[in-house]
C-alpha cells in the first residue's frame, strides 16, 4: 500500500517537474535515484540511474526505475531510450545485496514482485532500448543490459560484466536464464552460469553479451548512432518482431509470478544461503582493506 501511495506521488512529482525543466526542447524529469533527459535525435530519452555509490538496485531505486520507465511508455513522442549510469565506472552492482540480507519474508516477497516487474516492463518494452554500458555490470547490471535491444561496453579492462551469481552462493532465477540462453546461447550460458563468469570487455563481445566494445569517450556517441539506425525502422514491425522474439520467455514468468516469489522467498530466507550472502557482504568490506 505505501508503495503504491510513494508510486503515484513520483509520478505526479515527476509530471510537475518534466513541465518546470522543459528547456529549448530537451525535457527531464527525475526522481531521487533515475534522471531521465530527452536530448539527441528526437524521440530519445536518456535514463540515467544514479543511485551511489554503485547504483545497487534497492527496492527504492527499483521502483523509481520502473515509474520512470511507465512514464517514457506513456509518452507517444518517445520511441527509444539510452539506459546508461551517471556513477563513475560502475553501470550497475545488481541487485540491492541489503535486500536480500537479514530481512523478514514480506520484505523478500515484496522485493522480488518488484525486481519481477521492472524485468517484465524493460524486457518487453515497446520502445527501443540500448544501453550504454559504463562501467561493472555484475549480475542484475547485466540483467538490465540484456533487456536491451543493443548493448555498446566501455573498453575498459576494469569493467566486468556477467551472471556472477554462483559466486554469490545463490542461483540465478529461471528467467534471468532464459534470457541468457536467448542471448549468448545455451552451452555459453551454461558455462558462464555454473562459473559466475565476469566478462572483459573484449570476452563479453566474443560471447555475444555486449554487441560492440568502444573505446570509453565514444560510449554515448556510439549508443546514440546506433539508436539512429533503429529508429529508421518502422515501430510496428520492429515492435511486433521484437514481441515474437521475447514474448514466451516473458510469458513463462508471468505464469508463475507468484510461484517464483515464493520460491525466492523461501530459497533466501535460509540459513546457509544468508550465510554465504554474509560472508560475501564481509569479502566485499575487507576488499578496502
Ligand atoms: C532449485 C533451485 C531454486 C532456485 C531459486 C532461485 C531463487 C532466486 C535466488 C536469488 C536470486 C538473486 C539474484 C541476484 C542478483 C544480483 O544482482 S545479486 C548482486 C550481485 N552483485 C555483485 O556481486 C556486485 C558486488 N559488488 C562489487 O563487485 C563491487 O562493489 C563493484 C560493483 C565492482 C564496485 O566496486 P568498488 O567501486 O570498488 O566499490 P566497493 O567498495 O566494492 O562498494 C562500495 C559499497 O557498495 C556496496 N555494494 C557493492 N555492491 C553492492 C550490492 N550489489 N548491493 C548492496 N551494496 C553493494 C559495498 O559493500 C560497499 O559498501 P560499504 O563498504 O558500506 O561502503
Amino acid at each position: 500500500m505505501a508503495l503504491a501511495a510513494a508510486r503515484r506521488l513520483l509520478l505526479h512529482a515527476g509530471s510537475r517537474l518534466g513541465r518546470r525543466e522543459a528547456v529549448d526542447g530537451a525535457r527531464r524529469f527525475a526522481n531521487k535515484r533515475v534522471l531521465v533527459e530527452t536530448e539527441g535525435p528526437a524521440g530519445v530519452a536518456v535514463m540515467k540511474l544514479r543511485n551511489p555509490p554503485v547504483n545497487s538496485l534497492s527496492l527504492e531505486c527499483l521502483t523509481e526505475f520502473t515509474i520512470s520507465l511507465e512514464k517514457l511508455e506513456n509518452d507517444k513522442s518517445i520511441r527509444g531510450v539510452i539506459l546508461t549510469s551517471e556513477c563513475p565506472g560502475i553501470f550497475s552492482a545488481g541487485l540491492d545485496l541489503l535486500e536480500m540480507y537479514g530481512r523478514n519474508p514480506a520484505h523478500y516477497a515484496e522485493y522480488w514482485k518488484n525486481v519481477q516487474e521492472l524485468w517484465l516492463r524493460l524486457y518487453t518494452s515497446n520502445m527501443i532500448l540500448v544501453s550504454a554500458i559504463n562501467g561493472a555490470s555484475p549480475a542484475g547490471g547485466c540483467l538490465l543490459a540484456l533487456c536491451c535491444d543493443y548493448r555498446v561496453m566501455a573498453d575498459n579492462p576494469k569493467y566486468t560484466i556477467g551472471l556472477n551469481e554462483s559466486l554469490l552462493g545463490i542461483v540465478a532465477p529461471f528467467w534471468f536464464k532464459d534470457m541468457y540462453v536467448n542471448t549468448i546461447g545455451h552451452r555459453e550460458a551454461e558455462r558462464a552460469l555454473q562459473l559466475g563468469t565476469l566478462f572483459s570487455p573484449a570476452e563479453a563481445l566474443k560471447v555475444g553479451v555486449v554487441d560492440e566494445v568502444v573505446p570509453e569517450d565514444q560510449v554515448h556517441s556510439k549508443a546514440r548512432s546506433v539508436m539512429t539506425k533503429w529508429l529508421a525502422i518502422p515501430d510496428h514491425s520492429r515492435q511486433l518482431t521484437k514481441n515474437m522474439m521475447r514474448k514466451a520467455t516473458a510469458d513463462s514468468l508471468i505464469k508463475q509470478r507468484e510461484a517464483d516469489i515464493q520460491n525466492f522467498t523461501s530459497f533466501i530466507s535460509k540459513d546457509s544461503i544468508q550465510k554465504s550472502l554474509h560472508m560475501y557482504l564481509e569479502k566485499l568490506k575487507q576488499k578496502k582493506g
